[in-house]
């Protein structure tokens, strides 16, 4: 449903890192105040560094106080001028970890308003990486390019107008060899940009294999996989290689490049300040003077080249975090809001489609009504849409046409966390968290006590285990759940479940073996935890559909059959020949 989400204009990436650093103007403006104290004071030297030699090659008679009280003033100039260098590089560090902090912060909190979908289409290493890759690259270049540009302008600025206190000539000289390194910059420059976008893009599939192959390591293990999967890293890896080496090698072309043009320039001035003082329009101080400022004039060029790798890179990095922060949101309802409280349960689907790609249909025109407090049984062959009825109830993904109606509410204005509180989700995959059995169970409820937890793991026959486990209910349960049993782990589940509470529940019957004892405990527990709630379960076990007031039968997203066991049984068709194939030899 595309009304469902929020459009977000597009604007270039330097607007919208500007969006970001302007939010420090403050301590941009005193980083910017003291590059224009400390540069300005290290323009100033050369200046008095002329004065110096011009004092030795007086006529016979060196000044010497003149040249110790100059020197002292070059000293005093020389420290001074560090010291606000390095407080304005303070400043630009906090502007750019602050900017970072804030990109950072709202590229997180974006995942959370994401779409299921998008998860669909990006792997987790490649999202991981946007936070974490792509944020250090823009802070590098942030930092570099502010304390660069800053300086650049005080020091270009200021060694302009002494070069044309001492010589309008040459300094015109120096000014026309200089739009020539901007030339051969910004040309090198759109050649490598093109290179680092490609960079940042195959760090981020490359992070995106790594994570899959780590996740799956026994799985790779089990099929013996292991030669195959190096040898795709390896070659995505040369990939990234190639990528970079390309990146660099335009953009190391850059540095030498001007350098070659300013010591051209740096000639000229030789030359023509030779003929000056030959003439006896500059002293050999003027001409001192004037050849450190046309360096100095040279340097920012030179080093703002040097810098644009990382600018660069830091520009193809924010690329792909905007991208991810312009994603369309899914939005919590459509307004006029409707309200879920004193839910009773009652669910209607109505003429609903969906398909996750738009080729390939998937759910049409399904229809179905389930009364409050009834138990749903839906089974059907693999890839017949079992889990995306249910993903569609949550409201993971928006349905292209139709409604579902929670007690003759429209799902679309009932705030997604509201209606997602109102369903209780016990999967396969046992989705715990990283903290303590008390944390994973009262997980769904904020502020349930130890009382309630050890309650609900009592109801779900979970008790017995915690408490053999090394630190009962604190014990710490490792990333995945990885030092519990699967049973264990819906056991905690189900107890998670049953402290929210909710009207509704959705459950994925397991079906990997889990031992006898074990599934009859997680049995009693899924039928403690029915009583009286609308239960959708997606179901393996016979003792579980025999019980089920309606049993839906799908086929390729569509419901085939309806109706309780014994009356699809007697009708001897798709369920029939279902049930025989599983349940019986
Ligand atoms: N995120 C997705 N993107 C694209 N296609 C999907 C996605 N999830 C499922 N599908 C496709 O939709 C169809 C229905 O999938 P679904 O997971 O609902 O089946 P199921 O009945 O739950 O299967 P199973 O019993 O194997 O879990 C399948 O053909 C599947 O390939």
């Amino acid at each position: 449903m595309e009304s469902n989400r929020i459009k977000l204009t597009k604007q270039s990436t330097g607007k919208r890192i500007w969006t970001y650093v302007g939010k420090n103007k403050m301590l941009l403006l005193i980083a910017f105040l003291f590059s224009i104290l400390g540069n300005t004071m290290s323009v100033f030297t050369p200046l008095l560094m002329g004065k110096a030699i011009d004092t030795l090659v007086g006529e016979g008679s060196v000044e010497f106080k003149t040249l110790r009280n100059i020197l002292l003033m070059m000293l005093l100039l020389y420290t001074v001028s560090s010291l606000f260098q390095w407080l304005m590089s303070v400043f630009s560090n906090k502007a750019a970890n602050y900017t970072v902090r804030e990109l950072r912060k709202d590229a997180f909190l974006k995942l959370n308003k994401l779409p299921v979908s998008y998860f669909d289409r990006h792997s987790h290493g490649d999202v991981i990486s946007r936070l974490t890759n792509d944020m250090d690259a823009v802070s590098d270049g942030l930092f570099q390019g502010i304390t660069q540009i800053m300086s650049s302008i005080v020091i270009i600025g200021g060694s302009f107008i002494f070069m044309l206190t001492i010589s309008p000539l040459i300094t015109l000289g120096v000014i026309i060899v200089t739009p020539l390194c901007f030339f051969l910059a910004s040309f090198i420059a759109k050649h490598s940009k093109v290179m680092f976008r490609m960079q940042s893009s195959l760090t981020g599939e490359l992070n995106g294999y790594a994570e899959e192959m780590i996740e799956n390591q026994k799985l790779v293990m089990a099929f013996g996989q292991e030669e195959k999967v190096a040898a795709h890293f390896k070659e995505q890896n040369q990939k990234l290689y190639h990528a970079g080496q390309k990146a660099q090698w335009y953009s190391s072309l850059t540095n030498p490049t001007t350098r070659f043009i300013n010591n051209i320039a740096y000639v000229l001035v030789t030359v023509m300040g030779a003929l000056l003082c030959l003439s006896g329009r500059l002293s050999i101080g003027n001409i001192a003077s004037f050849l450190t400022y046309s360096n100095l004039f040279a340097k920012p060029i030179n080093e703002i080249t040097a810098v644009t790798t990382q600018i660069q890179s830091a520009f193809a990095s924010a690329e792909r975090i905007f991208a991810l922060l312009e994603e369309e949101e899914e939005i919590s309802a459509l307004e006029p809001y409707e309200e879920l409280s004193n839910c009773q349960g009652n669910v209607e689907f109505k003429e609903v489609s969906f398909s996750y790609k738009s080729q390939v249909p998937l759910i049409e025109n399904f229809n179905l009504k389930v009364n409050r407090g009834s138990m749903v049984a839906i089974v059907g062959p693999t890839g017949s849409g079992k889990t995306t009825l249910v993903n569609l109830l949550m409201r993971f993904y928006e349905l292209d046409k139709g409604h579902i109606f929670i007690d003759e509410k429209d799902i679309h204005y009932i705030k997604k966390d509201e209606l997602r509180q109102s369903i209780g989700m016990v999967l396969q995959e046992s989705w715990l968290i990283r903290g303590t059995v008390a944390e994973n169970i009262a997980y769904g409820k904020e502020g349930a006590d130890r009382e309630k937890v050890i309650e609900a793991a009592k109801a779900v026959k979970a008790h017995g285990f915690i408490m053999r486990l090394p630190n009962g209910y604190d014990t710490i349960i490792e990333e995945d759940g990885r030092n519990l049993s699967q049973g264990q782990k819906q056991l905690l589940t189900i107890a998670r479940v049953l402290i929210m509470d909710p009207p509704m529940l959705i459950l994925d019957e397991a079906t990997s073996s889990i031992d006898t004892r074990t599934e009859i405990k997680i049995q009693e527990a899924f039928l403690k935890m029915m009583e009286g709630r609308t239960s959708f379960v997606i179901a393996h076990r016979l003792s579980t559909i025999r019980e089920a007031d309606i049993i839906l039968v799908l086929e390729k997203g569509n419901i085939v059959e309806q109706g309780n066991h014994k009356e699809l049984l007697a009708k001897k068709g798709f369920y029939y020949r279902l049930y025989h194939s599983q349940f019986t030899s």
